[in-house]
């Protein structure tokens, strides 16, 4: 009997799962749709994607079978959430699992942007240790104010890490929690205004682009820390470059980008920020259970009709 297929558009690591897809499914590395027979195109049921693959309203209207997409991670900016709701495409992605290592990214990024340490490693590299005026002085962290832009899974999770360093903490949302005891800020300006630290946490796409703006940036001020792991978009990254350019922000932790891999000379050539290819993520154990879950979902489909954790938006 020909098996349906499931077209993956990521490229992922091997993973024993594989095994049992395998037996229920032809999987098939997606390159170019004119690559498929029209016999195949008729085929495929699912989607194996990532949070950072384009998976357009275009594709999924070239497959008519299509019944799901399972997405390796949990941001879904990626993904045409709006038409595959319309044809009532399930979309699953991998929340909780990767909590843990985004929310320990933005403490490395915020305690390294405040204290200097790649800056400072840069120095000792260079050799200048040795020099008269020494290295200067970095920002405290602990006891400071921390904001959080976006509450969710992922912002919890770097707010609980807050009590470890005595730090005051706030947060913005789209609507307050009552599921949790920090106090809520309606106005962004107004949380940036009172942040030493503010930390981005928020989901990606339209309702968030260019959120943290000119206005933001300077309420942050010439002593405010940024740190984004959530997405590039969020930001307006121009913005972003002129107040560190003009001192008008003090220093900034990023690990995701407007247009990435591409990340601006202007971005690059200033010592005050620390850059990361978006790996907050990308652990071994962290990704072996990104990669687990989206199997999963995709046994799950096969055994029930619906998937183990469907985004829910
Ligand atoms: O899961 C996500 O949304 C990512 O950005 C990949 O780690």
């Amino acid at each position: 009997m020909t098996r349906p297929i499931v077209l993956q558009l990521a490229s992922l690591a091997q993973h024993p799962s594989f095994d049992d897809i395998d037996r229920h499914f032809e999987r098939l590395a997606f390159q170019d749709l004119t690559e498929l027979s029209a016999q195949q195109i008729e085929r495929v049921q699912i989607l194996l994607t990532s949070a950072v693959t384009p998976t357009p309203a275009s594709l999924m209207d070239r497959l008519p079978a299509l019944k799901a997409i399972c997405s390796v991670g949990v941001g879904y900016d990626s993904i045409d959430i709006h038409a595959a709701k319309q044809r009532g495409i399930q979309v699953s992605t991998t929340p909780d699992v990767l909590n843990d290592c985004v929310a320990d990214m933005a403490w490395a990024l915020m305690l390294d942007a405040a204290r200097r340490l790649t800056e400072s490693d840069r120095y000792v590299r260079a050799g200048l240790w040795d020099r008269p005026n020494g290295f200067g002085l970095g920002t405290r962290v602990s006891g400071k104010k921390l904001g959080i832009v976006g509450l969710g899974r992922i912002g919890q999770t770097i707010a609980r890490r807050a009590s470890g360093f005595d730090m005051e903490l706030r947060y913005h949302n789209r609507r307050p929690r009552h599921d949790v005891a920090w106090h809520y800020e309606p106005s962004l300006i107004e949380l940036a205004d009172w942040a030493d630290i503010m930390v981005i946490a928020a989901v990606g796409g339209d309702e968030t682009r260019g959120l943290i703006n000119i206005d933001v940036l300077n309420a942050l001020g010439p002593k405010g820390i940024l740190v984004n792991i959530a997405r590039g978009s969020v930001v307006d990254e121009s913005a972003l470059i002129a107040a560190l350019q003009e001192g008008r922000l003090g220093a900034a932790g990023l690990d995701v980008f407007e247009n990435e891999p591409q990340v601006p000379q202007a971005l690059r050539d200033l010592n005050q920020v620390v850059l990361a290819p978006h790996t907050a993520s990308a652990t071994v154990e962290t990704r072996e259970a990104m990669l687990t879950l989206t199997l999963e979902n995709i046994l799950q489909y096969q055994k029930t009709g619906k998937v183990l954790t469907p985004l829910s938006v």
